[in-house]
């Protein structure tokens, strides 16, 4: 049976059922796992947050292998740190499009996060440049993510990349062949999403996961089917997949991006060396140079006056990025990625 958000997770209300505790508390969350390098990403993503003054925290749900030297410049860069317990596929022969894309199912845990009314995922190789507070404002009920684009070889698996048809341009490439029946679902990109924390949606999100046969792009397919009948689309903006500039040009107005999500192969900003397919394009080294402006930034630092994020006191040690550099150096190569 296809996973599916069960019907009584969101009331007639378009309220998410949940142990309403009275909390409406709003955050950002991104996902750490491993002792590698991701955790740059999620510096930047806290600094990038700063620096658009969004008004709410970043809580960062971490696996136990996050050794502590990362927790603590986490929490010195005013993220809320919450360990989690990881989440296992079931059993399987699969490929995962990328080996490591087994740790992700962990990611679900953020479902159980209940105090907080709603949330916005960023994974740790996302960088916001302008201001997405509103999105916490979208009305309740729904999963609000990116439409993702099939063109890359990470796609090869697929039907659709096998025909040539591409979500971003259902009428033009290719158009869906009759015989091949309906043309697949909008699938959405789970690098950045709006959703609700629920305790009904969390259990049914576990209970659904052993009985789902794990694919190719492990929990983001997963979700895709989860959410697919209150999955609502939202413009590329808040989501920019660096494919879409080499697939999908004519979609893609630079200069209105928000966010972008740098996971086309050898974009991640933190191990760019510019050798990759498309690497050496002018956007991608821009867009690079701006990741790094910003991580490099020490203004944007978090600081002894800054307000304290809801939700966790902590003592604020004196680590900061510049000992990120020195810390990373001595450790193993990353368990993950
Ligand atoms: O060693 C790793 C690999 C991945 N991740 C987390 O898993 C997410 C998904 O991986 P990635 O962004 O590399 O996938 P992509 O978006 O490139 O497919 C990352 O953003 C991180 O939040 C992590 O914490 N450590
Ligand atoms: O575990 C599966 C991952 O799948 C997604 O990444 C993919 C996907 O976007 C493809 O469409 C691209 O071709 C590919 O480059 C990219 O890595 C999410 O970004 C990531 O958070 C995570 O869910
Ligand atoms: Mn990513």
């Amino acid at each position: 049976m296809a996973p599916e958000m069960p019907a009584n997770a969101y009331k007639g209300t378009g309220k998410v059922a949940t142990l309403n505790m009275g909390y409406s508390k709003r955050a950002y969350v991104a996902f750490l796992a491993g002792n590698g390098d991701y955790v740059k990403g999620v510096v930047g993503l806290a600094k990038g947050l700063r620096k658009v003054a969004s008004k709410y925290p970043l809580v960062v749900a971490i696996l136990p292998d996050v050794p502590i030297e990362h927790r603590e410049i986490l929490r010195s860069q005013g993220c809320i740190v919450r360990e989690i317990e990881p989440i296992k596929p079931p059993e399987n022969q699969i490929q995962f499009a990328m080996a490591y894309y087994v740790i992700n199912y962990s990611k679900l845990r953020i479902w159980s996060f209940e105090e907080y009314s709603k949330m916005v995922y960023l994974d740790a190789d996302i960088q916001v440049y302008e201001n997405i507070d509103h999105l916490f404002d979208a009305p309740d009920g729904y999963f609000y993510a990116v439409m993702d684009c099939f063109c890359e070889k990470t796609w090869s698996h697929s039907p659709q990349y096998s025909i040539g048809y591409c979500q971003q341009c259902p009428h033009e490439k290719v158009t869906w062949p009759a015989e091949m029946d309906s043309p697949p679902s909008l699938y959405f990109n789970a690098g950045m999403f709006v959703f609700e924390p629920s305790r009904v949606t969390y259990e049914s999100l576990l209970q659904t996961l052993p009985t789902t046969p794990p694919t190719p792009f492990a929990e983001q397919d997963f979700l895709n089917k989860f959410f697919q009948h209150v999955y609502k689309p939202i413009p590329l903006v808040y989501n920019l997949v660096l494919a879409m500039l080499w697939r999908h040009p004519d979609n893609v107005a630079l200069e209105n991006v928000k966010v972008v999500h740098y996971c086309a192969a050898g974009s991640k900003p933190w191990r760019y060396t510019g050798k990759e397919f498309n690497m050496d394009r002018e956007d991608i080294k821009m867009l690079v140079t701006k990741w790094w402006d910003i991580y490099n930034d020490e203004l944007l630092d978090f600081k002894a006056e800054d307000p304290i994020p809801e939700g966790e006191t902590f003592s604020r040690p004196s680590i900061n990025v510049t000992m990120l550099e020195h810390k990373i150096s001595h450790i193993p190569a990353p368990s993950a990625a």
